[in-house]
């Protein structure tokens, strides 16, 4: 769906903060540009929508050379959400949400219609805010709103920019939540710009971790955590490791390093696509600190401690 090769940003003359960059995209899958500050994510991002125009390389959308398409036309076809809201302060917030669809001529029933669909998936009561001015929403609130701009159109592609990057960590976690739990976002071509490992290993299906301009590993969360390909990608998840880890192991992974203890009490039952944090949550929350594993009908109960061995069991043995 979207494709760099050998992507070169130089803003100074031999000074590229962009450097043979290449990765593709596939149809529904959702890419996150992750790395530190001034690695060049979004640079990256802004020539996939020629705001910013390469030195040299090419990207392609949908097989297409974009250069050899009108920059308008380019970003019709792409939904885009930045860290702060950017809405229209003059516009009301249905105004504001039907931007493009006004652009595409859709007729005025379509488009409230649309509107008041995306409102209520992003828990904002229409009654309450369509006729509201971004003056009067919390910051949640707006990123909200530039949200449910974004999606709008139903365009295929969608680019974010630190789409949560303003809002204080709970309000954060929120939004995100909702974000993802959107049907029609898990439809859509996702690059999302961010420096938060959490909301790149929560959202990425894939992850490109950038620095100095340069890809510094590309592949899923699992990988980069478990197999860095360099001592800087292995620092730069350090901070949080195990409990990063433990997000991107399944049950099935470590499924015959665990062993089982005796049925619980509380019957909470788990799938064993379940992450090891997640049935380590569920264990811990259940009042006899048990969980049940259900892996296509055979059964384990376990506890925090047989979660935790197995891991470090999967670990020494699989990825040491
Ligand atoms: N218009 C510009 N002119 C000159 N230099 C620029 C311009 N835009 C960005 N840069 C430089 O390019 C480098 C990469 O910037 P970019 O914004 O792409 O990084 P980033 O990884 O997105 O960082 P951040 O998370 O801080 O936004 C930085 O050193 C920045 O100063």
């Amino acid at each position: 769906m979207i494709k760099l090769d050998r992507v070169v940003k130089e803003y100074t003359p031999g000074k590229p903060v962009v450097n043979q960059v290449s990765f593709d995209v596939g149809e529904g899958e959702t890419l996150v540009l992750l790395g530190t500050s001034g690695s060049g994510k979004t640079t990256t991002l802004r020539m996939i929508n020629r705001l910013v125009e390469p030195s040299s390389g090419q990207i392609f959308v949908g097989g297409k050379d974009i250069r050899d398409v009108a920059p308008e036309t380019l970003r019709r076809g792409m939904g885009y959400v930045l860290q702060q809201s950017s809405l229209f302060p003059h516009y009301t917030v249905a105004e504001n949400v039907a931007v493009v669809p006004r652009l595409l001529r859709w007729d005025a029933r379509r488009m409230a219609e649309r509107t008041t669909a995306l409102l209520e998936k992003l828990h904002l009561p229409p009654g309450q805010y369509l006729n509201a001015y971004p003056a009067e929403l919390s910051g949640g609130q707006a990123q909200r709103v530039g949200l449910a701009r974004a999606l709008a159109a139903d365009q295929p592609i969608l680019l974010m920019d630190e789409p949560f990057g303003a809002l204080d960590p709970i309000t954060r976690a929120h939004v995100r939540r909702d974000f993802r739990g959107l049907d029609e976002v898990q439809k859509k071509t996702v690059l999302l710009v961010t420096h938060d490992v959490t909301e790149a290993l929560e959202l990425g299906d894939r992850i490109c971790l950038m620095d100095e301009g340069r890809i510094a590993q590309w592949g899923t969360p699992a990988e980069l955590l478990l197999k860095p390909a360099s001592e800087f990608v292995r620092t730069f998840f350090d901070g949080e490791r195990v409990f990063l880890e433990l997000g991107v192991v399944t049950v099935r992974d470590v499924w015959i390093q665990l062993s089982s203890v005796s049925p619980g009490k509380f019957g909470a039952i788990l799938p064993a696509a379940a992450s090891l944090r997640q049935a380590l949550e569920a264990a811990l929350s259940a009042g006899d600190g048990r969980v049940c594993i259900d892996n296509d009908g055979r059964i384990k109960w376990i506890d925090s401690g047989r979660i935790m061995d197995a891991y470090h069991a999967y670990k020494n043995g699989k990825h040491a």
